[in-house]
């Protein structure tokens, strides 16, 4: 099957086969075609050019995008779509001058959310999970990252593990499972934390390995939850069972996270809100993606990732949601992208390169998604009549989607299932 687009305003994002991620200057780099066409073959872009290059070979169906922008989907590689219930309660109570801390502190948290979802039958976790993954593709995701971490015991982690592996056998995205399980220390070993430290890498991990549930190991390295020394320890062993860190670091305090997770080879450090200028240079001379997410700014009210330190030194920087529901109830790319040009300052390429391209990168799917390239899934978004790829995040809160593609096929019904 092969289906042409043809008078696209403009294609964004167009790159040669290779660029797997783009850093510092080149971020400010978004390379398009106005007036384009683009041809889709099954579930894969097959070619592309100017209209004054007219596409002249045979295929079966055409879609005149007159006035529509096409790009590629957005790559989010930091969520925790899979929970249970929500948190409106503490919302409400952070309004009335409780903070994240205290509430968590008090019992609430995380450890909230994974009391209820280990009260969650597994089909109503999915049903939940399944309705938030919907959403988010409907606004543009084309691919996504999963957590655990909800669970903290072994029954809840690997039930929240199972259900990330049903949502990628039923929708039509690539999804990448963590494992989260050095989220927060729960209750009854808060005297003892290194009996639960004992038990997340003695006992989950090696089932969740011997499972093959998770690509990727994370903990929450900050003070009240993980220390240094528990990141080294459990990175070590799940580098031997074969998962990858991306590890949420720095969010409220710079307690050499980062260090650890570079000496660990990290392939991504998410977070970042409080940046020192050493933990800078250990992310300059490494392999590892930083990844900031402002939604999550915006909603908890504390400091946004340092996008402007870290781009002009050099470095490649994604953009995610950490959709979740304690600290980041939304999924919408649309919004951090506006978030990272408004409260940023990154420009509106950089945006969109953090929030594709790098996106991809830091979930190693850069050769399959992320920009529009020759061979790469055809997973897009096509634009209403915009006039400028700027009205993007400028026009904050604003739906400016016409439509999404997955393998080629639009989503029709709000719905990616069966695609
Ligand atoms: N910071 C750690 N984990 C989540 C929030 C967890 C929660 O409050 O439920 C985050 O990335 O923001
Ligand atoms: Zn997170």
């Amino acid at each position: 099957m092969k289906t042409l687009f043809k008078n696209i305003k403009q294609l964004l994002q167009v790159r040669d086969s290779g660029v797997l991620k783009v850093s510092g200057a080149e971020m400010k780099e978004l390379p398009s075609i106005s007036n384009a066409w683009m041809l889709v073959e099954d579930d894969r872009i097959a070619d592309f050019g100017s209209m004054n290059d007219a596409y002249t070979g045979d295929f079966d169906e055409a879609v005149d995008l007159n006035g529509k922008m096409l790009l590629p989907s957005w790559c989010d590689s930091h969520t925790h779509i899979v929970y249970a219930g929500n948190r409106e309660q503490e919302f409400a109570d952070r309004i009335k001058g409780l903070t994240y801390e205290e509430i968590a502190n008090r019992g609430g948290g995380i450890l909230n959310s994974a009391e209820t979802l280990q009260k969650t039958s597994e089909n109503e976790l999915y049903e939940q999970s399944a309705r938030r993954l919907e959403e988010v593709i409907g606004l543009g995701t084309g691919a996504v990252e999963i957590k655990s971490g909800y669970g903290l015991t072994e029954d809840a982690e690997l039930k929240m593990l199972r259900v990330i592996r049903k949502l990628k056998e039923n929708y039509q995205l690539p999804v990448k499972a963590t494992f989260l399980g050095a989220h927060a220390i729960p209750s009854e070993f808060k005297s003892e934390p290194k009996i639960y430290m004992d038990l997340v890498i003695e006992e989950i991990l090696p089932e969740v390995a011997r499972q093959e549930l998770a690509e990727y190991i994370d903990i929450f390295c900050e003070k009240g939850y993980f220390s240094v020394e528990d990141t080294n320890r459990l990175l070590t062993e799940a580098k031997k069972l074969g998962l990858k860190p991306k590890i949420h670091v720095n969010q409220f305090h710079s307690i050499g996270g980062i260090k650890a997770a570079v000496d660990h080879g990290a392939l991504s450090v998410d977070h970042l809100e409080v940046m020192t200028s050493e933990d800078l240079e250990i992310l300059k001379n490494s392999q590892t993606i930083p990844v900031a997410l402002p939604s999550c700014s915006l909603f908890l009210s504390i400091p946004y990732t340092p996008a402007r330190d870290l781009i002009d030194a050099g470095l490649p920087l994604a953009l995610a949601t950490d959709f979740n529901p304690g600290s980041t109830p939304s999924g919408n790319m649309n919004l951090v992208i506006s978030l990272a040009c408004i409260k940023m300052k990154m420009t509106p390429e950089e945006a969109i390169n953090a929030a594709t391209i790098n996106g991809a990168y830091a979930m190693e799917l850069s050769e399959e998604v992320g920009s529009i390239t020759r061979g790469k899934k055809a997973n897009f978004i096509v634009t209403k009549e915009i006039p400028s790829y700027t009205f993007l995040p400028y026009a904050f809160g604003t739906n400016s989607i016409d439509s999404v593609y997955l393998n080629g096929k639009i989503l029709q019904h709000e719905s990616a299932k069966s695609l």
